[in-house]
């Protein structure tokens, strides 16, 4: 099964609401799809989300690193060889890892299909089905709550809630959400470099002597403040969890050794795909590390092999795979089932996929 052909398009998916985060507001899913045609006839797919504010990538430069740097150093290889054409993805152009990304989704989903096998079960088979959380976005603390009722209503027993734009406030978002969905929901918050160490300290400390209960605290400083994310690390009980500090398994090996962080979370548009959260995965083992593994706003397409890498290894333990969960539509026919929180693999061979709609491709 050798590599024939790779194009590039766009996927286009609105979403239920406005996304916000303490870094941007998005309206609607704008991502890079490619589409990888072997000899035999076999075809995969695979996404690409361009978060510039978080990895650098637009849909630009995206396009311009597949067509032009990472599709003609793996044209001809075959399927059979994917440590050589991980090896040539990873070498074809430093960082760029959202472009990296869809391309290593697509092979993989090539790798599954060879063998007829669900690619969850080739990556360790740990589990069927996974669990995921569902974000509510930034906005004033009476929205939040209507949007947490209603997150609970859909079955979600866990929310991620978005702060880090203004402390005082995050304090009173909080608050409003625990009076309104009560403590049998757990809550994990993602302030995505939003606060000052300090100030994330106080506030930590605060909710924690008013007994918020709060599971884990997502990027509470700079990505690139590392002494900034070990000190709130060593100074609340709440666990720390790095993401945009996190993307390649050196990043993840760092924040270990140096306990900046009490877990990691994995996101595929961050590691270049599949192959190289493979590694961050066997590092977090070694020193019982657990991992979330999440999503940036990405359609069903990519989030369906995240949710693969996620149910094959037990490392991975928090799962963030709502992407689909925030869009109106899913124009993805097969794979994974998406039933809200409930994710439950396929049984067909790699990603499973049978048609994917609102795809547009410029000859
Ligand atoms: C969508 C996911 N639950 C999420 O919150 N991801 C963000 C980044 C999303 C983005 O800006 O596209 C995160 O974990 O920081
Ligand atoms: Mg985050």
């Amino acid at each position: 099964m050798k590599i024939k052909e790779i194009k590039v398009g766009k996927i286009t998916v609105p979403l239920k609401k406005s996304f916000k985060t303490a870094l941007r507001t998005v309206h609607s899913i704008e991502d890079i799809v490619v589409k990888v045609v072997t000899d035999t006839g076999h075809v995969a797919y695979g996404e690409a989300a361009p978060t510039a504010v978080i990895t650098g990538d637009t849909n630009g430069s995206i396009r311009c690193a597949i067509e032009d740097y990472i599709a003609p150093q793996i044209i001809g290889l075959d399927i059979e060889n994917m440590e050589e054409i991980m090896t040539r993805i990873d070498k074809s152009i430093i960082k760029n890892t959202s472009a990296k990304a869809a391309v290593d989704i697509a092979i993989y989903d090539l790798f599954g299909q060879l063998y007829n096998a669900p690619l969850y079960k080739l990556l360790g088979g740990y589990k069927k089905e996974i669990i995921s959380d569902l974000t509510i976005s930034v906005n004033e603390p009476s929205e939040m709550a209507e949007d947490s009722i209603d997150a609970v209503k859909r079955g979600y027993k866990t929310l991620k809630i978005k702060v880090g734009l203004d402390s005082k406030m995050d304090m009173e978002r909080i608050k409003a959400i625990r009076d309104a969905v009560g403590y049998n929901i757990d809550l994990r918050l993602d302030a995505n470099q939003g606060w000052k160490p300090k100030e994330a300290v106080m506030l930590l400390r605060k909710m924690e002597d008013k007994g918020f209960n709060i599971e884990l605290v997502e990027q509470p400083v700079l990505a690139s403040d590392l002494d900034g994310l070990k000190f709130v690390t060593d100074n609340v009980n709440i666990p720390i969890l790095a993401d945009e500090s996190v993307f390649s398994p050196e990043d993840a090996v760092k924040i270990i050794q140096n306990r900046a962080a009490d877990l990691i979370n994995i996101k595929l548009m961050k590691t270049g795909g599949i192959h190289n959260a493979l590694k961050i995965c066997s590092v977090a083992e070694i020193y019982g590390v657990e991992c979330m593994i999440g999503c940036m706003l990405e359609s069903k397409l990519s989030v369906s092999a995240a949710a693969h890498l996620a149910a094959s290894k037990k490392i991975i333990t928090k799962i963030d795979l709502d992407g689909p969960g925030l869009c109106k539509e899913d124009p993805i026919i097969g794979g994974p089932e998406f039933n809200d929180y409930r994710i439950i693999l396929n049984d067909d061979g790699g990603l499973g996929f049978k048609e994917i709609r609102n795809l547009s491709f410029s000859s």
